[in-house]
Formats: structure tokens, sequence, C-alpha cells
């Protein structure tokens, strides 16, 4: 069966996402559908207008580049993208949290007022996107110390492992662990072991650099990923976080019995041919500062 003219234009119409007819100048030709009102204003009012004269030019220059690539490509392209109130230009009072769209955008084999154009189907993934972030951060995060787990870590070690047999830029790693965690689990008992640890973390995110990445990587052991950072400024770095984690230890109104941490610190190396090896060097350096009396940073060399 044939839909008429009517018929075709009402079931565009009917259409829950919004579809824009978008040309190469970036003019909004046309827009079907939008009709869930849970997801979308009414974006009818934006027929005829410019996407520079709407979104701000960062946002409106990438969508721009996106109908660009279609165009030339001559293919469907999926991007997802986020918009705020703030991204609207002349908005006053928008949606302060972006809204996540999935783009697909489709060549059209007509032109528009003469030029090529686009179809760009928006649809609304704030939830979905939402949910993704959230399984992320679970899945990267240590619950309770709130740093990124053993998994995240292996995972960015690997690829600085990788970076730096590219680039030869210097990278170091530190292993540190609790000195006499066990008593104080033994002696005030689990929970205050968990605050302890939780403590670590907090010192730990207020300590690092930006590009560092910390990580709880057993029960009391941590590691200090620590990327353009030679083997010396990572022992500098390592010994000011000790410092600073004995000081918040001190401060908790605990028996004193588990007060300071002892660490090893290890530098990548050209001959390095796994990743494990460095944390083995790190663990060497570990050990050897629990054997010359704890709370310390040692490497493996010294003595
Ligand atoms: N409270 C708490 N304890 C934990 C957790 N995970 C591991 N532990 C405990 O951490 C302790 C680790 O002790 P060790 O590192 O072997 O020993 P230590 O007392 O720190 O001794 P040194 O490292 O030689 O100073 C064990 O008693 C574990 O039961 C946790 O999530 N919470």
């Amino acid at each position: 069966m044939m839909f008429s003219l009517e018929q075709t234009q009402a079931i565009l119409a009917a259409l829950p996402d919004p579809a824009f007819i978008l040309t190469r100048s970036g003019k909004y030709a046309h827009i079907f559908g939008g009709t869930d009102n849970r997801y979308y204003h009414d974006g009818s009012s934006l027929v005829g207008s410019f996407i520079a004269e709407v979104l701000i030019p960062e946002k409106a220059n990438w969508f721009m580049q996106q109908i660009a690539t279609v165009l030339t490509s001559g293919n469907m392209l999926i991007v997802e993208y986020p918009l705020a109130g703030a991204d609207v230009l002349g908005l006053e009072e928008g949606p302060k949290d972006p809204i996540w769209f999935e783009g697909r955008i489709h060549p059209l084999n007509f032109q528009f007022e003469g030029e090529d154009a686009v179809l760009w189907v928006a649809s609304n993934i704030t939830a979905r996107h939402q949910l993704q972030q959230r399984l992320k951060y679970l899945s990267e995060t240590d619950e309770l110390s709130h740093l990124y787990n053993r998994r995240k870590l292996r995972s960015h070690l690997q690829r600085q492992f990788s970076l730096f047999h590219r680039h030869h830029t210097p990278c170091s790693l530190l292993v540190f662990d609790l000195d006499f965690f066990k008593q104080l689990n033994d002696a005030c008992g689990h929970p205050i072991g968990d605050a302890v640890i939780e403590i670590v973390g907090r010192v730990c995110i207020q300590t690092i650099r930006e590009d560092d990445l910390a990580a709880r990587y057993g029960g009391d052991e941590f590691a200090v990923l620590m990327p353009q950072t030679t083997l010396h400024q990572a022992w500098c770095l390592a010994d000011r976080l000790r410092r600073k984690i004995q000081h918040a230890l001190l401060e908790m109104d605990l028996p004193q019995i588990c007060t300071s941490i002892s660490g090893g610190i290890s530098e990548f190396l050209p001959m390095d041919d796994r990743a494990d090896i460095i944390i083995q060097r790190a663990d060497k350096g570990l050990y050897m500062a629990k054997n010359l009396g704890r709370n310390r940073i040692c490497n493996e060399h010294e003595e």
C-alpha cells in the first residue's frame, strides 16, 4: 500500500526523535518529529536559522565538521555529544547539566536551496550515558579508598609502558604498604583499619598531581603511577606523600600502632620487556624499606 503525501507528512511529524535537515552551510532547513516531549523541546523555531546563530562557536564548528565529514564520505556517521544550556546562544536559563545525544547523520541525495544537505536524527541518550559513566566508575574504582583499583592501574601501566617505548619520556612507579596494619586491625578491629585506608586514599587524592594515577592495589597496598617523572623526582614526591600520610595518621585519635607507610619506587627502563618488571622492581624497593626499619621510601639498589 502507498501512503498519500498527507499521510507521509503525518508519519514524519509523529517521529518520537527529532530529525533535522541541515545544509552544508549549517542552515536548519527543516525539522520533522521530536514528539517525545519527555526528551525534546519543540525545535520548530530553529527552522530558517543557521547553526552559528544558535550555538557557541566551539559547538557550532563541531556540528559543521560533522556535516562536512558526512557529505565528503557519503556515509552515515554516528556521534555522541553533550549539549548544555551554556552552549546555546542567548539562552538565559537552560539545563545546568548537559543533555547527551546520539546523532545519526545521513547524507541526502538531493539538494536543498542549491546546497548539499544531511538528515541529522538526534536521540536523547542522557540516561544511558549516565549509566555508562556510573558503570565505568564502579569498574575502575576501589570503594573504600575512592582511588582507582588494581584493574585500572594495570591497564594504565600497560598504556604508559607502550608510550615509554615509543617516546622515551621518563615514567616512575611507587608501591607502598601500611606499616603494622595487621596489628592495628587485630587491636582495634577492621572498621578502624578501614578508616585508615580511607584516610590514605584521601591524602593520596589531595597530594598527587593531575597526571599521576593512584590506586589501591590490594589489602593495604597502594600504587602511584607518575608519568614524566624520573626516579629522583619520584622519590621526592613519594617521600612527601609518606610524610603527609604519617601526619594524617598521627592526627587520628587512635592507638599509635599503624602510623606510617613503607614504599618502593622504580623507573621504567629501556630494557624492560614487560610492565610487570616495573612492579617487581618497586616491590623489591618496598621489601628493602621494610627491612631497613619501615617508614621510608627505597629503590631496589638502596643499602
Ligand atoms: N580493615 C581492613 N583490613 C584489611 C583489608 N584488606 C586487607 N586487610 C588486612 O591487612 C593486613 C595486611 O597485613 P600485612 O601487610 O601482611 O602486614 P602489616 O601488619 O602491615 O605488616 P608490615 O607490612 O610488615 O608492616 C591483614 O591483616 C589483612 O587482613 C581491608 O579492606 N580492610
